[in-house]
């Protein structure tokens, strides 16, 4: 595996000084590709039947984790060249062992695919990933007819012991808390005996659009998807083919930095957004105008500009749950109160970022109250002081954000961002100083 950085769990802390913005920002930036089509596309592409390359994928920690565990199974893959991957589907087989490090999309998309493998695929992540919701999926797993060996109580650490095929069919599936617990399920299903039929049963499925992104890849890749009803997913059995797969730049990356184009009033571009994106940017742009900010799509790429006047917003955030952070911090910077539902299950992410985003807030002097499922925020004046992020790198966006316009917010560690973006701190610091 071609050398990522510090991209391990034993990093050291690397506390970092939140920059303060003192004029509008301008920046106009390329960032790297979209860490949930990078998941995916390594994933279809080892249970194809021939080749396929991603164009600009994500090198991150998750990507690589998820590399280094389709490689451990025996895919081919070569991922020195940041531009293009190249993955060459191999014969499934354990021993062998995945480190999902803090990623869902690796506890919960390799699960299933090592089912297809002969032989046992052991599991495990850093100490917080033990914590994260695993036992949906694997109970579904069972019922699919694949064994699998849980030391834990539902979670990691586990093993898959898999025969080379799995049997498939239906199953009733609770994915309230996650929507990855079946993009899992029906990213391998094509190469099940009988396909798969997923059925939710239980409170809304969050994330939505991450499922809509899994049923479009899968039938890019050629498998058969209906996802008509409610709540209910087909796929049939069949081959999977290689392709090229061009990722996208991560939408949700760029939200901190559009989000800096609305507190200082300035105007941040992302170059190289596609004209059709398989990314939630409807649902962002309806935010963000709320906000009081301007989402345009021109030939020069997805440019977000602002007035230097936040509007706070009564929101249902379930589409969009993983921008929660960012969004946290705008509306901590707004002229009138918000409101975020709809997000209970991301206690269950990389922390529980409900209680973390009140708690660190808190600790600069924000009025907020955690609700079960979201925030309340009333804006008031913030002071600067050591703000935590507890290995999350959406909790370093959200107190980068707030940093633009409170001094002296310091970050225990900001070397969390390396899970989607390793150049955060460098590309934040460029587009505040201007140096981008
Ligand atoms: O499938 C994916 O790529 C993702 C799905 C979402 O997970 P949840 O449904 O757990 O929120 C999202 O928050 C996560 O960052 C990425
Ligand atoms: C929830 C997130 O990640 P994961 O894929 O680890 O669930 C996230 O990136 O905000």
């Amino acid at each position: 595996m071609a050398p990522v950085g510090n991209l391990t769990a034993t990093r050291p802390l690397q506390p970092w000084t939140a920059p303060t913005a003192t004029d509008p920002v301008a920046a106009t930036l390329r960032l790297p590709g979209s860490k949930s089509l990078t998941a995916r596309a390594l994933v279809l592409s080892a249970l194809a039947t021939g080749p396929s390359t991603l164009a600009k994928p994500l090198r991150a920690r998750d990507t690589t984790l998820m590399a280094g565990g389709l490689r451990a199974m025996g895919a081919h893959m070569s991922i020195a060249d940041d531009e293009r991957w190249l993955v060459r589907p191999h014969h499934l087989a354990g021993p062998a062992h995945v480190d999902v490090g803090l990623a869902g999309t690796v506890m919960r998309f390799l699960p299933p695919v090592a089912g297809l493998a002969e032989g046992q695929v052991t599991f495990d992540g850093d100490p917080h990933a033990r914590t994260r919701p695993l036992g949906p999926l694997i109970g579904a797993l069972g019922t699919l007819g694949v064994r699998v060996d849980v030391t834990g109580d539902g979670s990691l650490p586990l093993a898959v012991v898999g025969d080379g095929r799995v049997p498939g069919g239906e199953v009733v599936i609770d994915a309230s808390a996650s929507s990855q617990l079946v993009s899992g399920l029906l990213l391998a299903a094509p190469r099940f005996d009988r396909g798969v039929v997923v059925r939710h049963v239980g409170p809304p499925v969050p994330s939505a659009p991450h499922l809509r992104m899994t049923v479009q890849m899968l039938r890019a890749a050629g498998a058969a998807v209906d996802d008509g009803t409610p709540d209910v997913w087909v796929v049939e059995p069949g081959p999977l083919t290689g392709r090229g797969w061009e990722i996208e730049p991560d939408l949700s990356g760029a939200v901190p930095f559009f989000a800096a184009a609305l507190v200082t009033g300035g105007e941040v571009t992302l170059q190289g957004w596609p004209h059709s994106s398989v990314q939630p940017v409807e649902q962002l742009r309806a935010l963000l105008h709320s906000m009081g900010g301007d989402v345009t799509l021109t030939t020069s790429g997805l440019t977000v500009r602002g007035t230097g006047t936040v509007r706070g917003i009564r929101a249902n955030l379930s589409d969009v749950s993983e921008l929660t952070p960012a969004l946290t911090a705008l509306a901590m910077l707004a002229d009138s109160p918000s409101v975020f539902t709809g997000v209970g299950h991301i206690r269950g992410h990389e922390t529980d970022r409900l209680a973390a985003l009140a708690r660190e807030f808190a600790g600069l002097g924000a009025d907020v109250t955690e609700s079960p499922d979201g925030l309340e925020i009333r804006p008031r004046p913030l002071r600067g002081g050591v703000f935590r992020t507890y290995q999350d790198h959406r909790m370093a966006h959200a107190a980068a954000v707030a940093g633009l316009a409170v001094p002296g917010i310091e970050l225990d560690d900001v070397s969390c961002t390396s899970k989607t973006m390793p150049e955060f701190p460098a590309l934040w610091s460029g587009m505040v100083t201007g140096k981008n």
